[in-house]
């Protein structure tokens, strides 16, 4: 994910009354009120909000492993929220609701990840949204933003989901922070710091002091960084739509020649994952993230709701063997991006948690870029995380621009090699 790179000082200085309350409302607060000088920034970088939080700072190495802040007894966490300037106010967000579902989708619709030359802006779907926000145990106080006290739009928003990660070889409750977003006519106004902290007060009184999360922005201090590739499924149109460029040497017929995969599948015992397959891509899923220094513990409600098949929003296939065991599983979701300045979509796959036991992890990703094209995928992106990057060279995938950085909340560790991440954040 990409941030906005927002620094605009002309603009700071035109405030209206309402950014001039919400700047003084956050000296009031001691976050600072200083623009950001870059979000594309190394770590090394001052930060008014990040260099006071509980993260490393500095080299990763020099910390003992575990939470940087002990966990605070109930009674010393703050009980009332953060205070919104006048003409704001908190307002959570039921995702189940069909309407206020609609309130948050078009706020990410059109304020949300775009790339970095403003081509592309994420369009996570509404199934998509509800799927991604309301996993087992999710909480109501969890998934909020903040609306215009006189109109009631929603102008920013923020969420988390609970779930249990083992980082090196310690477990720990966390929750996934996503969906950190704030209207583009409220940018740079130190906005975002406010809702981490109400987020972290929120989370904290439930007695949960780690989070992890992915940013495209530096910030203090990634536990890891890695990186997209993309593996062209409809040449044409990504040429056409600006995503990928005709080298000088190569025409339309030869580029659509070289990305040319079979109409379907032909591993057998190959089929869409059901409600029977709970217990067994539980084992398989989980003894195979064993082996990296980061991963998610998934219980088999969470199997459940994370993989079970969901139309244009999660595809999970797994291999039966003749014997019925399940031997290997692949899955990926789907995130369209609107094209800007263009009325059109880019279909984009993003591969999930894939495990290949009775065949090649090649041979396994060869079969999840055919299922996905057959599904209409302009584009299957995969990070080089867990064993993927032995997958990229020979099913032609390309290195995208720009990393993604891993982050754990209030967590010490040493820094880890994108080979070791197991988790994928949506
Ligand atoms: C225990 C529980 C803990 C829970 C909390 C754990 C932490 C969770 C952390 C959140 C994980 C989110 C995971 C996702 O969802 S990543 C997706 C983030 N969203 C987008 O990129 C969408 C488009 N952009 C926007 O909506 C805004 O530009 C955002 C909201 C990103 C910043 O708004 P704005 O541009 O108007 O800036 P500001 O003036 O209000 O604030 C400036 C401060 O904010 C820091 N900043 C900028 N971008 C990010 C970022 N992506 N993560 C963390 N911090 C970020 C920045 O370095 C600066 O601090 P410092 O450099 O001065 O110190």
């Amino acid at each position: 994910m990409t941030g906005s790179g927002d620094n605009n000082d002309e603009k700071a200085k035109q405030l209206s009354p309402a950014e001039s309350a919400i700047i003084e409302m956050l000296k009031q607060q001691n976050i600072s009120a200083q623009p950001i000088s870059a979000q594309q920034g190394d770590s090394s970088t001052q930060h008014a909000f990040w260099d006071s939080q509980p993260m490393p700072h500095g080299s990763r190495d020099e910390h003992q492993e575990g939470p940087i802040q002990p966990n605070k007894p109930a009674e010393e966490i703050r009980q009332e929220p953060y205070a919104m300037p006048a003409g704001f106010e908190w307002s959570n967000v039921n995702v189940e609701d069909d309407a206020e579902r609609l309130e948050l989708y078009n706020l990410l619709a059109n304020n949300y990840v775009e790339d970095d030359d403003a081509l592309f802006r994420f369009d996570y779907s509404h199934e998509f949204l509800l799927w991604a926000l309301t996993p087992p145990g999710f909480r109501a106080d969890f998934l909020f933003g903040v609306r215009s006290t006189s109109s009631k739009k929603l102008v920013a928003f923020i969420s988390a989901v609970p779930a249990r990660v083992k980082i090196y070889d310690r477990e720990v409750e966390v929750v996934e922070i996503n969906f950190l977003c704030i209207h583009k006519k409220l940018r740079s106004k130190r906005l975002a710091p406010v809702l981490i902290k109400e987020i972290t007060r929120r989370v904290n009184l439930t007695g949960v002091f780690q989070a992890v999360y992915t940013a495209g922005t530096v910030l203090p201090v990634p536990v890891a960084s890695c990186r997209y590739y993309h593996r062209s499924l409809n040449p044409k149109k990504l040429v056409s739509v600006g995503f990928s460029r005709l080298g000088s040497r190569m025409t339309m017929a030869r580029l659509q020649k070289l990305y040319k995969l079979p109409g379907a599948p032909s591993t057998k015992g190959l089929r869409p994952m059901e409600k029977k397959d709970v217990d067994s891509v539980h084992t398989l899923l989980n003894t195979y993230l064993e082996k990296f220094k980061i991963k998610i513990i998934f219980t088999k409600d969470e199997i459940a709701h994370w993989l079970l098949p969901r139309k244009n929003v999660i595809d999970t296939y797994v291999v039966e063997s003749p014997k019925g065991e399940i031997t290997d599983m692949l899955s990926f979701y789907h995130l369209p991006s609107t094209i800007l300045n263009q009325d059109d979509t880019l279909y984009a796959a993003y591969s999930y948690y894939n495990v290949a036991t009775s065949m090649d992890l090649l041979e396994l990703m060869r079969e999840a870029l055919i299922l996905a094209k057959s599904k209409g995928t302009d584009v299957f992106n995969a990070l080089n995380l867990m064993d993927n990057q032995s997958i990229m060279e020979p099913l032609k995938f390309g290195i995208g621009d720009g990393n993604l950085q891993y982050y754990v909340y209030n967590w010490a560790c040493p820094e880890m090699s994108s080979d070791n991440v197991g988790i994928v954040l949506l």
